[in-house]
């Protein structure tokens, strides 16, 4: 580790120094979030070797071992996380009708969360890295994202675009990393004051525009996954000068450690987590705006398709009120579409299909995102049949003919076409499993 970086914590952290050093031996901390919309916390404990219940999030646990090829994280019914990066969530508070903004979203762990809050409300997920945000548009498909809109680019635009339109921001900022520097060697590599020193700056642009999406009344939550002070307190400190009518808010929350003492902050309105406080590192704000205008999403006049509602009746039980046809690609869910002019949306709601020369060819999407009873046809598969499609193979099942989803534990995975006896994979080339990986409950 860096000598620098060390003394700067040295000076911080006083007698709780040589705890935070003896915590840079041990291994990191790991955790996952589950989805209690698809699963319940019974049926997880069951299938998965889990540790104890997170301390940061009502639905996480600790893990010790990498659960990637878990049949369940196939499925999208957990998250691999770092249990601290889940407390930003819980003291973001989302309620189930929010308008939420999650501005530094990929690669999607606070996404997921809130999307599995919401019921009628709506999230706009934002990434400014075109490659992250393709990742992000991954995971928020595995994790079955609904009403949800995912955009990329700088955040001015974004936050311009649909101003005073939201009862809740996240900013995750982008960050020097120091809580991540046993995992990741360029964490450590990169480790500078002048880093520091540009991403806190960073972190002001960002957070300036964030301010201007945010309601009044509503609460913005900033939070990093680094120490250093010029990137927390420091960047509170300058934000709430520069933003008068912006007011810290109680965290309400029994985990973590108050904040280091700074001009113009309140440092016991801020939660920092360190490894001795069974987290890899976070530092969390919550802020709520006391003055400005309250404006609505502005909406997208699309006429229901009728045609796409015949089309999904193959399909679907219950079909999403609002569909949208773009090129040969439909779009469905059940909050109205948002109309973008200056914004890149990579996504709205749920990729229904595409229609190939006239005929239509069903999406990996749209059989992620619903519970099982809402499909036409699924199939259960066992763990041997389930590591078989994951592998890009065809296997023998004797049930109707016709578009079939595949359900492992009653949770939907995918799907194939059935020709009676067999189901003709059609499990995306990207998302299969290599030939060496298997699919694994995990010993425990
Ligand atoms: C800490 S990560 C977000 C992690 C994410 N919230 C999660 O829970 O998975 C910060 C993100 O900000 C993005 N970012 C980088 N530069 C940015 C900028 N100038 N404006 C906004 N976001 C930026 C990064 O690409 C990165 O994906």
């Amino acid at each position: 580790m860096n000598d620098l970086f060390l003394e700067r914590m040295k000076r911080e952290l006083k007698e709780d120094y040589p705890a935070f050093e003896r915590s840079l031996e041990q291994p990191m901390y790991k955790g996952l979030s589950y989805h209690p919309k698809k699963i319940t916390k019974e049926m997880l404990k069951a299938n998965t070797p889990l540790l104890e219940p997170s301390l940061f999030y009502a639905y996480g646990y600790y893990i010790d071992r990498s659960l990637g090829n878990h049949p369940y994280h196939i499925a999208g019914a957990f998250y691999l996380q770092e249990p601290s990066a889940s407390a930003a969530v819980t003291i973001l508070d989302v309620q189930p009708s929010n308008t939420v903004l999650d501005l530094c979203a990929a690669p999607g762990g606070k996404s997921s969360q809130i999307l599995s809050q919401l019921q009628d409300g709506f999230l706009v997920s934002n990434e400014y890295d075109g490659k992250r945000a393709r990742i992000l548009l991954s995971n928020l498909e595995r994790m079955s994202a609904q009403n949800f809109c995912l955009t990329q680019g700088d955040t001015k635009v974004v936050c311009e675009e649909l101003e005073s339109c939201f009862d809740r921001v996240l900013v995750d900022a982008p960050c020097s990393g120091e809580g991540m520097m046993k995992k990741h060697d360029a964490a450590q590599d990169n480790w500078s004051l002048e880093n520091i020193q540009q991403c806190a700056m960073r972190q002001d642009y960002i957070l300036d525009q964030a301010y201007k999406a945010l309601k009044k009344g509503g609460y913005m939550v900033y939070s990093t996954c680094t120490y250093a002070r010029e990137e927390n307190e420091e960047t509170i400190a300058s934000f709430l000068k520069r933003h008068p009518d912006m007011q810290q808010v109680d965290p309400e929350v029994s985990f973590g450690q108050r904040g280091f003492d700074t001009p113009g902050m309140d440092a016991d309105k801020v939660v920092r987590i360190f490894p001795m406080q069974k987290g890899e590192g976070h530092f969390i704000c919550k802020m709520q705006k006391m003055q400005g205008e309250v404006r609505k999403l502005p909406i997208k006049k699309v006429r229901k398709k009728d045609q796409c509602d015949d089309i999904l009746q193959e399909f679907l039980v219950n079909i999403p009120r609002y569909a949208y046809q773009q090129d040969d690609a439909f779009y469905i869910m059940d909050h109205p579409f948002i109309e973008f002019k200056k914004t890149h949306c990579l996504r709205q709601g749920i990729l229904a299909g595409n229609l190939v020369k006239k005929r239509f060819e069903p999406a990996h999407a749209l059989f992620m995102a619903f519970s099982k009873e809402n499909y036409k046809q699924s199939v259960e598969l066992d763990l041997a049949q389930m590591d078989e499609v994951m592998h890009g193979l065809q296997i023998p099942y004797e049930c109707k003919k016709g578009y079939t989803c595949y359900c492992i534990d009653g949770i939907p995975f995918g799907f194939g076409k059935s020709d009676g006896h067999r189901i003709n994979n059609r499990i995306p080339k990207g998302l299969r499993l290599l030939p060496k990986s298997h699919v694994t409950k995990g010993d425990f």
